[in-house]
């Protein structure tokens, strides 16, 4: 099964998607997620201008083969740009092999571990009555776990507040937006926002909350103490992940569950992590993380210390992604929850899929292969545009801070 074909689709249907299509010598294609949000043109380069000429002719039934060439051949390991790629070429070739087997993916990857996969929604508010409200509206929407981020009193805009209410999507500008940030102010804020939420949804509901690396490590054990009583399913992203020590600290001071992983792109950026059980749930995922084939060497080796599954699923991760993930879920043993954040209908359109939602749950269908295709014609009339996330300074003097 020869691959005679490849190329990469550029399209903007409410929010930019690079997507990777192979094609092989019997008639046969499949597609993979090769979105890196803000930088995806380079991605789309390193495919085409790289990678692209040393895949025709190869046969598409070694996926792993492929992988190790693609990986070990550039020389250059890791990195977000070579890794996003890579996961682009291996998702393809899993929903080929599957494709050619005639079973959804999961079936291939060891069949069903469980009956769906447990999702967790976003309810974001501009203050705490906002985000309660939205969590009991995503509870009524049957989802079993929630995530709740709320502005905070004296910022002007705040990381995961959104401009609607089911679709949250920060690459909002054709140039970096700048937000401002206070850890104080957070950090007296975050613990009402929760006992107000708690204390409207039940003990019954998940809730998860997201830092987004903004605080240093005895500031996110603080916040870890003060969430104990609401008992977070998890907190995420508490401080930056590059020196993995870090969470050492954070650890030592609160029971609060920790989950981080979302920009991780290889096995080496969690293995302090996982080995010093320093985390409880790792997010590395499909596309960002060098595909099926990378994602479960982590998963495996995370199981190993009880830490689970918690893959990223923002709308910057395409509906490709998203299909690759849930066959991924349904079969790896130590799932934990994957997030969902819905896509706007113009990319449900571009992108048909199998997998559905049902009180709570989704489930990947049983499409052969990942289950998710692109309609190219109608990606065609939505041309790329430039959008960036945003960047953060300290509100009090402009220091530049993380997003
Ligand atoms: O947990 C999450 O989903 C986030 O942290 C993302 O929204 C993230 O900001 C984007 O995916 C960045 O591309
Ligand atoms: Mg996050």
């Amino acid at each position: 099964m020869k691959i005679i074909d490849a190329k990469v689709i550029v399209c903007s249907p409410g929010r930019n998607f690079v997507t990777l299509k192979i094609t092989t010598d019997d008639g046969l294609s499949g597609i993979g997620d090769a979105t890196l949000n803000g930088r995806e043109l380079s991605v789309a380069s390193y495919l085409t201008d790289h990678v692209i000429p040393c895949l025709i002719g190869r046969d598409a039934h070694q996926v792993e083969d492929i992988w190790q060439y693609l990986y070990r051949g550039a020389y250059w390991r890791r990195g977000p740009v070579t890794m996003t790629a890579i996961a682009a070429v291996d998702t393809a070739l899993w929903d080929i092999k599957a494709k050619a087997a005639g079973m959804p993916l999961y079936q291939l990857l060891g069949g069903k571990s469980r009956t769906g996969v447990m999702v967790y929604g976003h309810a974001n508010g501009a203050g705490i009555d906002e985000t309660v409200e939205q969590v009991l509206h995503y509870k009524k929407l049957g989802y079993k776990a929630i995530r709740a981020q709320s502005g905070v009193p004296g910022l002007e805009k705040v990381y995961g507040v959104g401009r609607g209410t089911l679709f949250y999507e920060p690459a909002d500008s054709s140039l970096p937006s700048e937000h401002d940030w206070s850890t104080e102010r957070y950090l007296l804020h975050t613990p009402k926002l929760f006992a107000a939420v708690r204390e409207a949804v039940g003990p019954d509901v998940h809730l998860l909350h997201d830092v987004h690396h903004r605080l240093t490590p005895i500031e996110a054990a603080r916040l870890g103490k003060a969430l104990e009583p609401y008992h977070l399913f998890w907190m995420e992203d508490a401080t930056p992940a590059e020196n993995q020590e870090s969470f050492r600290l954070i650890r030592q001071h609160t029971t609060t569950p920790l989950a981080v992983g979302e920009i991780f792109n290889s096995i080496w950026d969690c293995k302090d992590l996982i080995q010093h059980q320093l985390i409880d749930y790792i997010r590395t995922t499909v596309v960002h993380a060098g595909g099926i084939t990378q994602l479960r060497r982590i998963a495996d080796f995370a199981g190993m210390y009880q830490v689970r599954t918690g893959s990223h699923g923002a709308t910057d991760l395409s509906p490709v992604c998203m299909g690759a993930a849930l066959h991924f879920d349904l079969w790896v043993p130590n799932f934990g929850i994957q997030e969902y954040m819905r896509h706007t209908d113009e990319t449900d359109a571009v992108f048909p899929h199998a997998y559905t939602f049902e009180d709570g749950f989704l489930h990947p269908g049983d499409a052969p292969g990942h289950g998710v295709d692109i309609d190219e014609a109608l990606a065609a009339r939505y041309p790329y545009k430039p959008a960036y996330l945003p960047v953060n300074r300290l509100a009090h003097d402009g220091t530049l801070w993380h997003w």
